[in-house]
């Protein structure tokens, strides 16, 4: 992984197995100047509703669950409206959702700011024309899919998935995104592992945290 640098509107943390035992946000505030503060009240009902599971998918691993986040409606609706805040009025022609929970956020932010919606998928899955990118996992490898002509060049493109951790899955999108012409503004995910604290960018582009987890 390149230059990392991380941009994080609040902090916290969700290292309970329990969604209600999780810590309060950080109070560090976010650089950049826009988007939230990280005192922003939202972002401790967010962090709140994201379970940490132990050793799953295997041992040694903490999988940072969001479905309890989506059946709180009012606080799945607070993490949309903290990204379409801060995209909104940026001139974002497109958001690219990552395949499978980048699928879940990425089509309410599109809609609220008035972009499209690109789904960067998983092999085999397109039935047209692709570009391809494959990227390293912890153990293998995996490859994201675009459709030729969904972006034009020079458009504005929001990659919006819910987790960073190696940033391994962003540095594809990125990549993927690029070599169609497009003008990745930001990547934007609800959770970031810390070792990606404060402030950090992926193939040169910022990425934007709502709030920070424990692996
Ligand atoms: O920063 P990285 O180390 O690349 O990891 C982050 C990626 O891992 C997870 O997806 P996963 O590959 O598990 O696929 P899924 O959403 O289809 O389960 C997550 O949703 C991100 O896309
Ligand atoms: N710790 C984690 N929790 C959820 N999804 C992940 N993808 C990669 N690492 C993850």
């Amino acid at each position: 992984m390149g230059e990392q640098e991380n941009n994080k509107a609040g902090g916290g943390g969700n290292d309970a197995t329990a969604v209600d035992e999780a810590p309060p946000a950080a109070a560090a505030k976010e650089k950049g100047g826009r988007g939230a503060a990280a005192d922003d009240p939202r972002l401790q009902g967010i962090s709140d509703s994201i379970r940490v599971v132990p050793h799953f998918p295997k041992p040694g691993i903490m999988f940072n669950d969001i479905t309890p986040l989506l059946l709180r409606p009012a606080v799945f609706k607070d993490a949309v409206d903290m990204f379409v805040e801060r995209y909104q009025g940026m001139g974002i022609a497109a958001v690219a959702g990552i395949e499978a929970r980048g699928f879940i956020f990425g089509p309410a932010i599109a809609l609220a700011i008035g972009a499209k919606f690109i789904p960067l998928r998983k092999p085999k899955k397109l039935p047209g024309d692709v570009f391809s990118e494959s990227y390293e996992l912890e153990y293998g490898t995996d490859c994201l899919e675009m459709h030729v002509g969904a972006i034009e060049p020079g458009e504005r493109v929001v990659v919006v998935d819910d987790l960073v951790a190696t940033g391994g899955t962003l540095s594809a999108a990125i990549r993927l995104l690029e070599r169609a012409g497009a003008d990745v503004v930001e990547c934007a995910c609800l959770i970031g592992l810390p070792k990606f604290k404060d402030f950090y960018k992926l193939n040169g582009k910022p990425v934007y945290i709502l709030v920070e987890s424990r692996k």
